[in-house]
């Protein structure tokens, strides 16, 4: 934590724009002309290619970026085996899977040198890291800056920060994310997670499956939703090991393990490049939310802000949803979210204030996990309110919400199914739902 990192994570430039054959260089000259891979790359850097998809995917899917760097990544020294700490990876098959309705309190805080990988903590999840299907839910909370770099080849972290900003350095560059920001670091990308505030507390996804993309827009138009233009990728930036020294710790999450290696210079290295394959943060206070001026309360999936599609369409492996500030005005209409039961599984969390299907309980950091099928809604009061509300144009502006929602149900890790912040109870929330059924004769 410092002043000089806040100050250059507010000064800090992006490249605009959402799956775009971006380029950038640190130091001009730097990018080769016209091809990818020149005999000698410019300025004595070597060039690398770092793919996130299948070389043949289609062009519409495909993912992947040329590095032009100091050092290229082959370089280093065998990893070895290091503890996983309180990471848990696909398959999920130490807990039964659980159909009750659960909620957890914020994670208890932790010691003072707790960087953001020591911080993760790993909720549950579905699939297998090594088939490259499904997700995993962990929450993080760090109380120290990271020395290490760390990388994942067994998907992309979609990090939704709740309290404390990041500064991200990353091979790519700089990222700066705030509480009611997204970070996207894709597969196999190294970086490192500066704090900028005493203390840093947020949500990962991690997606073992294909990137997120932006959902397709159908009938709503050729724009909303989270719009391309607002999406932002860092421009190139490096460390040097004539400037920064080394030798610097790097830890690779590989299969559900934790690998580490001592480099002799940073592996952030990277003084230019270009594609695709990008991180990149996202404003939730841009999401353009679109709901119903009619009546009644359309599905989440409207709220849609990224999708990691599977072979199924339509199907997602997980979408990544926000309830973000948004005037409701449906006549005649319930309009909290509705009771409903859900083939797919939803995980919540709280980035700020409240949710409007929950009266209390749901707290920022906290989340809920309502699994395949699992009957939920709004609580008891949130249900007596809403069914007595005054139906005028009403503004919901006091929280934002978010949801993992995946194809398959999520199993708890024992740490998460154990844990002394899971609340006792959650139930209670639908108790006393009277019958209010009068037929009429
Ligand atoms: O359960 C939840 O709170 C998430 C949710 C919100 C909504 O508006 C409709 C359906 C749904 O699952
Ligand atoms: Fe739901």
């Amino acid at each position: 934590m410092s002043g000089d990192a806040r100050k250059t994570a507010e000064g800090l430039a992006y490249l605009s724009g959402f799956g775009n054959e971006h380029a950038s260089e640190a130091v001009a000259g730097a990018l080769p002309e016209g091809r990818n891979s020149p005999q000698r790359a410019p300025l004595g850097l070597y060039a690398e290619q770092l793919s996130g998809t299948a070389f043949t995917e289609p062009r519409a899917h495909n993912r992947r970026s040329w590095l032009y760097r100091i050092r290229p990544s082959a370089a280093h020294p065998a990893f070895t085996r290091s503890g996983n700490g309180t990471i848990r990876t696909a398959p999920f098959n130490q807990a039964v899977p659980d159909p009750n309705r659960l909620r957890w309190n914020p994670l208890p805080v932790p010691g003072p040198a707790t960087d953001f990988v020591e911080g993760l903590w790993t909720l549950g999840g579905n699939g297998d890291a090594t088939q490259r299907t499904g997700m995993a839910v962990h929450l993080y909370h760090a109380t120290a800056s990271m020395d290490r770099v760390f990388s994942d080849a067994d998907g992309e972290l979609l990090i939704v920060p709740e309290r404390g900003g990041l500064l991200l350095r990353t091979e790519f560059g700089l990222l700066h994310a705030e509480p009611g920001h997204v970070a996207l670091i894709p597969r196999g990308v190294r970086f490192r997670v500066q704090l900028l505030d005493e203390d840093a507390r947020g949500y990962v996804c991690e997606n073992y499956g294909a990137p997120f993309q932006l959902p397709d827009l159908g009938p709503i138009g050729a724009n909303g939703l989270a719009n391309a233009r607002d999406f932002r990728a860092p421009v190139a930036a490096y460390e040097d090991d004539e400037s920064t020294p080394g030798p610097v710790e790097v830890v690779n999450k590989f299969c559900g393990n934790l690998w580490t290696a001592e480099y002799d210079h940073s592996p952030l290295d990277v003084v230019a490049w270009h594609g695709n394959h990008v991180p990149y943060v996202y404003d939730l206070r841009r999401f353009n939310v679109i709901g119903s001026i009619s009546y009644d309360h359309p599905d989440p999936s409207i709220f849609t802000v990224l999708t990691s599609p599977s072979d199924t369409p339509g199907l997602a492996g997980v979408d990544f949803v926000v309830f973000a500030p948004r005037w409701l005005v449906g006549e005649d209409t319930f309009r909290p979210p509705y009771f409903h039961r859900n083939v797919m599984s939803e995980y919540m969390g709280l980035i700020e204030g409240a949710y409007d299907a929950k009266a209390e309980g749901f707290v920022p950091g906290g989340g809920s996990l309502h699994n395949m099928m699992s009957a939920h809604g709004p609580d008891r009061e949130t249900f007596d309110r809403a069914s007595a509300a005054e139906l005028k144009p009403q503004r919901i502006d006091d929280g934002l919400a978010f949801m993992f929602e995946t194809r398959w149900p999520v199993t708890l890790t024992p740490q998460a199914a154990r844990a002394e912040h899971l609340q006792p109870g959650y139930d209670d929330v639908w108790q006393g739902l009277e019958r209010h059924f009068r037929p009429l004769h």
